[in-house]
């Protein structure tokens, strides 16, 4: 369980464990969901066929701890529409990050400096890299879905006395390593694709 005390979550695993516990828990299969902000929780109430689940019971699923945050996962419907509504949410300032961040792309070859690697990081990214942003570019240029799986291979130091070099060997070595756990990850995506609205599986 996530609480402020341990707040990194959202890993393919516990996803998965999140996911399963639900799914075998509800036959509710919601196309739309809603998270509901500070005291608004009674947007979830008026839904019929309810079934609620409190966070703190679900395997891996992080815990609400601001007030007005009830901390429930309401499946119902709405109208004829089945919802899930999340009477709760999670902010940075509780300690909970996302797993998700800014990718930022340099033209290469040569790795960041620090001062350019400092430049990045005050301007918001979270990682960089010397490729995709040309060709999620283009593909949404071309009206295709995308999605972008970088594998994070190495820290960029952002310190003049603790330089550590990064090299293509290292970054190789890293990819090779983490290969079969990516697979893994990409067969997953590929058969649920059917699942993804607009993507084609055919
Ligand atoms: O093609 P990718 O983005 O994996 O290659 C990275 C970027 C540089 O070409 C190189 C740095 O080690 O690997
Ligand atoms: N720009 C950039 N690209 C990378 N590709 C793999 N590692 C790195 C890195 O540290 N910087």
């Amino acid at each position: 369980m996530h609480s402020r005390e341990n707040p990194c979550c959202c890993s393919f695993d516990e996803c998965k464990l999140t996911t399963e516990w639900l799914l075998s828990r509800t036959r509710h299969r919601p196309k739309i969901a809603v998270v509901c902000g500070s005291g608004l929780s009674l947007l979830a109430e008026s839904v019929s066929n309810k079934q609620v689940f409190h966070y703190e019971d679900i395997p891996s699923f992080p815990v609400s701890t601001v007030p007005g945050h009830d901390g429930r996962l309401v499946f119902g419907y709405v109208k004829d529409k089945s919802c899930v509504f999340m009477q709760g949410r999670f902010h940075l300032y509780e300690g909970y990050s996302l797993c998700q961040g800014v990718y930022c792309m340099v033209s290469g070859p040569n790795f960041e400096t620090i001062a350019e690697a400092r430049m990045l990081h005050v301007l918001g990214s979270d990682s960089v890299g010397m490729s995709t942003v040309p060709e999620v570019t283009v593909a949404k240029h071309c009206g295709l879905h995308v999605l972008g799986l970088s594998l994070i291979t190495n820290k960029v130091s952002l310190d003049y006395s603790r330089e550590e070099k990064v090299n293509h060997e290292e970054v190789l070595q890293i990819s090779k390593m983490r290969a079969e756990m990516l697979q893994k990850v990409l067969t997953t995506f590929i058969a649920h694709s059917h699942q993804v609205e607009g993507i084609n599986s055919n």
